[in-house]
């Protein structure tokens, strides 16, 4: 239904192809596994999109396609209309020939804030484990990587990716519908140069075996880019949530930064660096037109903003950043 040859050729051009026959296993798998009722009518949708050649591109500092001025105002309408029949549109924002796509997370925010910590991804092969919808793959791409493929179990963040991708198909950016789980469990020395994990972590029942695939996915040498919910306290806490957290019933550990880098350092991971640490704001995460069910603001306390609803540390984030050692660890 979906055709992926286009992602399977990239990667056999690179050193992952002895690889390809288990990803396309993972995709087919995944597929069989679980189709979202909806997902005949998106691809449908795709195909309503304009089909213009954008008047530019700017992934650098944002992503845009095209101007307003490239459609009429009734075009501009009809673009608008078929955008929001995929909402909710979580992760961006977007610009498309003019359309703010102004959605729930501002996650050029995170961007920004890792950005500058990282190993530039120039000539990388890149991994970006829940990627949602692949904003930050896009950025990523500004940085003339020679591969970079997000995963997401989400076949509407697929979509969504779709659409911007059906004007930036000249960028090496590729997407599979599948969870960290489905992809082999080593990739021996010719994994990825860098894998993001971002927002993902405190989703994981078993967080260790979660950074113990990526570092088996990376190659020797190769960057972790973690991100993931953090609480204040020593190197020995953690907090598992008795049931909710900020009303999400996947949370299961939100470690300190001194835990986070215990982990890393417990799988050998080296230069192990906290990169960042932020709270994230009610104007980062918020209900708009492009998403209009609740957010952050409806999961504190009215009282206190600093705790969320259920009487936990409101919402933090840290970047970490680590290498994966030359030498074969044995783990
Ligand atoms: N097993 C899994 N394997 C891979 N992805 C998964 C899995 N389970 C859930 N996801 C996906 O992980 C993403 C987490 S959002 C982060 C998006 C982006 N990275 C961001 O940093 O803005 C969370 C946040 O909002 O922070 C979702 O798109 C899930 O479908």
């Amino acid at each position: 239904m979906i055709n992926f040859s286009n992602t399977y050729k990239a990667i056999s051009d690179t050193r992952l192809h002895p690889w390809l026959d288990q990803f396309k296993h993972a995709v087919n798998q995944r597929m069989a596994d679980y189709t979202h009722g909806n997902l005949s009518d998106w691809i449908k949708l795709l195909k309503e999109l304009p089909d213009i050649t954008p008047d530019h591109i700017e992934l650098a500092s944002k992503v845009e396609i095209g101007s307003a001025a490239q459609l009429s105002e009734d075009e501009q309408k009809q673009l608008k209309q078929l955008l929001m029949k995929f909402h909710p549109w979580r992760k961006g924002p977007f610009h498309l020939f003019g359309q703010h796509i102004d959605t729930e997370w501002r996650s050029d925010w995170k961007w920004d804030r890792l950005k500058d910590q990282i190993s530039s991804l120039e000539d990388r092969i890149v991994l970006d484990v829940g990627c949602g919808n692949g904003y930050h793959c896009w950025r990523m791409a500004a940085q003339n990587p020679k591969l970079v493929i997000g995963i997401d179990p989400s076949q509407l963040f697929l979509m969504q990716f779709a659409v911007m991708q059906t004007y930036l198909s000249d960028y090496p950016v590729h997407y599979l519908p599948v969870g960290l789980e489905y992809l082999p469990e080593n990739l021996s020395d010719q994994g990825f140069d860098t894998i993001f994990s971002m927002g993902v972590l405190y989703h994981r029942r078993s967080p260790i075996d979660h950074i113990l695939h990526m570092k088996n996915l990376l190659r020797p040498g190769g960057e972790l880019v973690l991100e993931t919910l953090v609480i204040d306290g020593e190197a020995d806490q953690c907090l598992i949530p008795k049931d909710r957290y900020a009303q999400m019933n996947n949370v299961w550990f939100i470690p300190t930064t001194g835990m986070l880098k215990n982990w890393l350092a417990k799988l050998d991971f080296q230069d192990i660096k906290i990169a960042n640490v932020a709270k994230t704001g009610l104007n980062e995460q918020r209900a708009t037109e492009w998403m209009t069910f609740q957010s952050l603001e409806d999961y504190l306390d009215p009282q206190n903003k600093d705790l969320t609803i259920e009487g936990y540390p409101a919402p933090k984030r840290a970047v970490m950043v680590a290498t994966k050692p030359n030498k074969k660890a044995g783990k």
